[in-house]
């Protein structure tokens, strides 16, 4: 696939007040996929169930899943809530360990504990950022103790790397001195995108990465994800339950309902062709959003600067 411009493609879109660029670029072979996959969990039962010595239920979070994510594209992993989005996001990760199956980095088997090198490949964005920063180190502290500990740059380099990244994410320099409680939501959706960026990924997940955030804001962090996508030839798996926001990002689509991928393609033919009767039921609930980018609010002004 590629110029593999989403189905409007106008190249813009407005969720809200905000614009997102329409992702774009050459894909080619595959650059982590999942087969087989499986997570069950154990569930904890009910005390009732338990003193009648019940076995407890197994939830079946991802029942057997195979995706693959190729080079350059956005693929958008859109469903329900609980239907196991976030589930296979961290098994893809390698935060999970899967029941069941097969997880794949550039070809090769990602194995229980993987190595550095080879863990630091696939990164996540996640929903909430704050909750996996430390509130008492500052943003600077933070990446310095990632690009240390993984030795990605020398030690004489480490301050200006920091900078580098901050940077990249649309921050300003003084970010860097600053604790994690001094940003909004937006701002730190670009801290926990910097952290990631920091381990030089080829592949971004971004779990939900802007269903927190304001309106006004989640169009410019979705722009910042795509043009660092561009810039940086990344791949990224853009998990959500927003079909209309996947729709405009992701060059295919892949619909999970319990625990199971029911159906995948290239998103204008999933938009227009759903051949799934959940597929249809989902797309049945998209909002309308389009036409011309209104105005940028206060929220998404201010959002690219400190408090
Ligand atoms: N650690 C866990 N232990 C037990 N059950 C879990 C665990 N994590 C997820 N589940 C269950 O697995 C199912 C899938 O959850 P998951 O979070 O993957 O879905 P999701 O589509 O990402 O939904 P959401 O967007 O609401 O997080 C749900 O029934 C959830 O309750």
């Amino acid at each position: 696939m590629s110029g593999t411009s989403p189905s409007t493609g106008s190249g813009s879109v407005s969720i809200g007040s905000g614009s997102v660029s329409t992702a774009s670029g050459s894909v080619g072979e595959e650059v982590l996929a999942v087969e087989g996959l499986v997570q069950h969990f154990r569930g904890r039962g009910s005390a009732w169930g338990r003193l009648r010595g019940r076995p407890p239920k197994v939830v079946k979070a991802v029942d057997g899943v195979d995706l693959v994510l190729h080079r350059g594209e956005t693929l958008g992993l859109v469903g329900e809530s609980g239907c196991g989005k976030s589930t296979l996001s961290r098994c893809a990760a390698g935060l999970y360990t899967p029941t069941a199956g097969v997880v794949r980095y550039a070809r090769q088997p990602l194995h229980g504990a993987p190595d550095r090198a080879q863990r630091r490949l696939v990164q996540m964005v996640f929903q909430d950022p704050y909750s996996s920063l430390n509130p008492r180190m500052t943003v600077g502290q933070t990446l310095s103790e990632i690009l240390t500990y993984h030795r990605l740059v020398p030690r004489a380099q480490v301050r200006a790397r920091v900078g580098e990244l901050i940077d990249l994410v649309g921050l300003p320099t003084r970010a860097a001195d600053q604790l994690p409680r001094s940003f909004s939501g937006g701002q730190r959706q670009r801290i926990g995108i910097a952290r990631a960026l920091a381990l030089e990924p080829q592949v971004l997940i971004a779990d939900e990465p802007v269903s927190a955030l304001d309106v006004s804001v989640q169009a410019t962090i979705i722009n910042l994800l795509l043009d660092l996508k561009e810039t940086l030839g990344l791949s990224m798996l853009f998990v959500s339950h927003n079909m209309a926001v996947v729709r405009q990002i992701s060059d295919r689509i892949a619909v999970m309902h319990d625990g199971v991928v029911v159906e995948e393609g290239d998103t204008s033919e999933v938009f227009e062709h759903p051949h799934d009767d959940y597929t249809r039921l989902l797309l049945a609930s998209v909002p309308r959003i389009g036409g011309a980018p209104a105005p940028a609010t206060a929220g998404a002004a201010t959002e690219r600067g400190l408090r």
